[in-house]
Parts: structure tokens; C-alpha cells; sequence
């Protein structure tokens, strides 16, 4: 069912936000992150959120069972929401062989975040036909609540399939029948979608056949009411951390943590939710939205180097995806550019001047929302102490 296309990969990560216990944080929940292995051939020890790539087992049509055996009512109501939901980015909407195309594309990229989170971090978002309520996604105005669900499995089942998972994708299908239990799809929001730059591709894998090297990644996000127990797997991840989105920004900032584009993105759009309940509710308005797909384009100025995000005034009509083209070539220094073209979401990554990265927000400038109607990133971030954005 090629989730590995001729350009690049298919893959779903899951941002997890839980309820912190310490009080005197300014954000009341705390992110996890996982530390990429040194060894890995893509973002090599940068910190990210739990994912990977998509498995065929995560589209298989034995799902259709173990979701109506559980409870055939919510499956067919869940069913028929996430087939009328709209239409979303290319990777949920693209044909797939029909095999593959039994359950909707939104329930299978939520299958395969859950059951990544579970291989890489031993967090089990799954709910068992005893969860009396399984909040459902189509009746919104019912919902008040929509935190994830952790499985319990006992402890010395719990490393067995962890392993089982980790080397086969389609024994996730027969723990979940074994333990009578489901992936825990219904508090997973779909939250943004971003494809890789084709740069980014050819830097990593250090030929021209980037497609191993990019992927199409539908970001999802869960929220949970405790921080669960979490282990990295010491294998593809040798770090793991929770914190709250302003000192993740600052980490990064202070070069504690390094982070790539896209996760400081999405880190910075929860720096606009100061309280988990508030970030619940708007996930709660997102129930019937749909996200756009962040295809990054990089541009090379006279001073500089920046990307760019869409909605930004610089932003191509038709983006080159395939990478075809050579780089976008911009005339005019940052300052100019900046001014002239004054809808901004572009992200500074080198000015010649300095001849280092930026650092500090000016790196990074939103004042444009998207077509998904998203929140945008707050890009001030004087209140963390760091400088005010100049030009
Ligand atoms: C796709 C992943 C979940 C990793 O998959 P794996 O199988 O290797 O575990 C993860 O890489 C991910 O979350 N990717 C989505 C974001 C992405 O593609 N990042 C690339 C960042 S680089 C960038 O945006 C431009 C910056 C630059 O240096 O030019
Ligand atoms: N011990 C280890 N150290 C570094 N990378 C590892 C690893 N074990 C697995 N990986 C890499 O992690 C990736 C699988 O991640 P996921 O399951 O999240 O999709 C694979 O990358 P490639 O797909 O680039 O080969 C694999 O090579
Ligand atoms: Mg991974």
C-alpha cells in the first residue's frame, strides 16, 4: 500500500502534554521528548516527539474486528465520522489499494502514533471494553473531557510486547486482541501536518536519493490528567524528558536541548496555552477541522538564509515538492525583505553577518494564520528574559 512513496515516507508522531504536579510553573502541563539516538541516520540527537514511520499493519483490515469487538456501536458511529470528517492533507486523502483503504486513513495514522509512542517510550494509550464511556469524537457537544486513556497490561506482559511491537508492527494487532483492548484513537487530535524539505533530505542522506530521508508526518496531540510512567527504549532514543513548553523554548534557546524547525514550531503554538484545560478546549473546537500540510521551502537572501512557512507574503504558489527546482533566491538583505514583505511566517536559520545562526526569537516570525485556521506560534518570547525580536 506504499506508505513508502518514490519522494518520501509516511510517518505520525504524537505530541503528549500531561497535567504537571508542579504548581509553580507558569504552564500547568509538561511535553514529552524523546532524544534521537546519535546513530540515526535522520536528526541525529535532536530532540522530538514519539513517532515513526507507518507500518501496513496500521491500515490492516483486521482492525475493523478488534474496533467492533469491542463495542460495534462506537466503532460504526466512529467509523462514519473520520469518513465525512472532510478532507484532509494528501496523506489522508491519497487512494491507497483497496486492502489498505478499509479503515479510514485518520484512524490508521492514529494507530500507528500510539503504537510508535508504545515502542519508543512504553506509553500504552489504549481503552478496554471495561472503559465504561469512550468519549466519542462525533458528539462533541457531549464532551466535556477528551484526555487519553493508558492501558494496563501488567507488568510482566509489558516489556514482552513492547519488544514483540518494536520488531513486528503487526503484533500491536494481537496484543490488542489478546488483552481485548483498543488504541485509544478518540482523544488523539490531529494537530498539524508537515512534509520534509527536500534539502533536509539530501543533507541526511548524503545523496541525491533523499526519499528515504523525508517524510509526510501527521502530528497528533494527546493530552493526559497525570504524567504517566515513560522509559525510552534505549535504542532509537537514549533520552527521554518532560517539560513544560517555556523551558523546552528555553532549553533549546540555551542549546540544552536541540530541536529541529518543526517541533520549535509547534512547541511555541503551545506557549499560547497557559492551562492543559485550556488547550483541551480548543482541541475540542478542532473536532471537525482539518490541518494543512507545512511544506518548508528554503530561501537564500543576501545575508542570509531563511524558510519559508505558508501564508508568508514570500511563500511560492506552487511549491516545489519534488525538488526539481534549485533554491528559492530572494534579492535584498533579511531586514529588507522583512519590511517589505510584512505577512511573516518564515523561520531566520543563518545570517551571513554574524555568520552563526541566530539566536534568540528573531529567528522565528509568524503573523499570518493558516488556511486551518490553527493558532500561530507566539514569537515573542521576552517574558522567558530572552531579547525582543529586532529589524
Ligand atoms: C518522521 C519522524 C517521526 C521520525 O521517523 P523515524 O522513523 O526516523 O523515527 C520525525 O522525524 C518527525 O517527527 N518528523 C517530522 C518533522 C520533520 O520532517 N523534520 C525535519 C526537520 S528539518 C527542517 O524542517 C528544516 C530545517 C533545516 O535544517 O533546513
Ligand atoms: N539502536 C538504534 N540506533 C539508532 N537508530 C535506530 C536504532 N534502532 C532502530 N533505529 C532506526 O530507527 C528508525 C525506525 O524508527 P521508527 O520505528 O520510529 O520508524 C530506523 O531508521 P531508518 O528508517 O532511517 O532506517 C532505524 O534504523
Ligand atoms: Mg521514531
Amino acid at each position: 500500500m506504499a506508505t513508502i512513496l518514490k519522494h518520501w515516507r509516511e510517518a505520525a508522531t504524537l505530541i503528549i502534554a500531561a497535567k504537571s504536579k508542579n504548581i509553580a510553573n507558569r504552564y500547568s502541563y509538561e511535553i514529552l521528548m524523546l532524544k534521537r539516538s546519535g546513530k540515526s541516520k535522520f536528526m541525529p540527537s535532536l530532540s522530538v516527539f514519539p513517532g515513526g514511520v507507518a507500518e501496513e499493519a496500521d491500515f490492516s483490515p483486521e482492525w475493523m474486528d478488534v474496533f467492533s469487538s469491542i463495542d460495534n456501536d462506537i466503532w460504526t458511529r466512529t467509523f462514519a465520522h473520520f469518513s465525512k470528517v472532510g478532507q484532509g492533507p494528501p496523506m489522508f486523502s491519497r487512494q491507497r489499494d483497496e486492502h489498505f483503504s478499509k479503515i479510514p486513513s485518520e484512524v490508521a495514522f492514529r494507530i500507528c502514533a500510539i503504537r510508535e509512542t508504545f515502542e519508543e517510550c512504553g506509553i500504552l494509550l489504549t481503552r478496554s471494553s471495561n472503559d465504561n464511556k469512550i468519549n466519542l469524537l462525533t458528539e462533541a457537544s457531549n464532551v466535556s473531557k477528551n484526555y487519553g486513556k493508558i492501558g494496563n497490561i501488567g507488568i510482566s506482559d509489558f516489556e514482552i510486547w513492547r519488544e514483540k511491537v518494536d520488531k513486528d508492527a503487526t503484533q500491536f494487532i494481537k496484543m490488542c486482541q489478546e488483552f481485548n483492548m483498543v488504541p485509544d484513537i478518540w482523544s488523539l487530535t490531529e494537530w498539524s501536518n508537515w512534509l520534509t524539505p527536500v534539502t533536509v533530505a539530501r543533507r541526511s542522506s548524503g545523496t541525491d536519493e533523499g526519499s528515504k530521508r523525508r517524510y509526510d508526518t501527521a502530528f497528533f496531540l494527546c493530552l493526559l490528567d497525570t504524567i504517566p510512567d515513560a522509559v525510552h527504549d534505549d535504542k532509537e532514543t537514549v533520552h527521554l524528558q518532560w517539560s513544560p513548553p517555556d523551558e523546552l523554548i528555553k532549553s533549546h534557546l540555551e542549546s540544552k536541548v536541540k530541536l529541529a524547525p518543526p517541533q520549535i514550531y509547534e512547541i511555541c503554538r503551545f506557549l499560547n496555552f497557559k492551562d492543559i484545560e485550556e488547550l483541551n478546549e480548543f482541541c475540542l473546537t478542532r473536532i471537525n477541522k482539518r490541518v494543512t500540510r507545512n511544506f518548508p521551502v528554503p530561501a537564500v537572501c543576501d545575508d542570509g538564509i531563511f524558510i519559508l512557512y505558508p501564508g508568508d507574503d514570500l511563500y511560492p504558489e506552487d511549491p516545489d515538492i519534488y525538488g526539481a527546482k534549485g533554491p528559492l533566491i530572494i534579492s535584498g538583505t533579511l531586514r529588507e525583505i522583512h519590511q517589505k514583505y510584512p505577512h511573516h511566517n518564515r523561520y531566520v536559520l543563518k545570517d551571513k553577518e554574524s555568520h552563526r545562526d541566530f539566536i534568540y526569537d528573531v529567528k522565528f516570525l509568524c503573523n499570518v494564520t493558516q488556511g486551518d485556521e490553527h493558532v500561530i506560534p507566539v514569537t515573542d518570547l521576552s517574558f522567558l528574559g530572552m531579547p525582543r525580536a529586532r529589524f
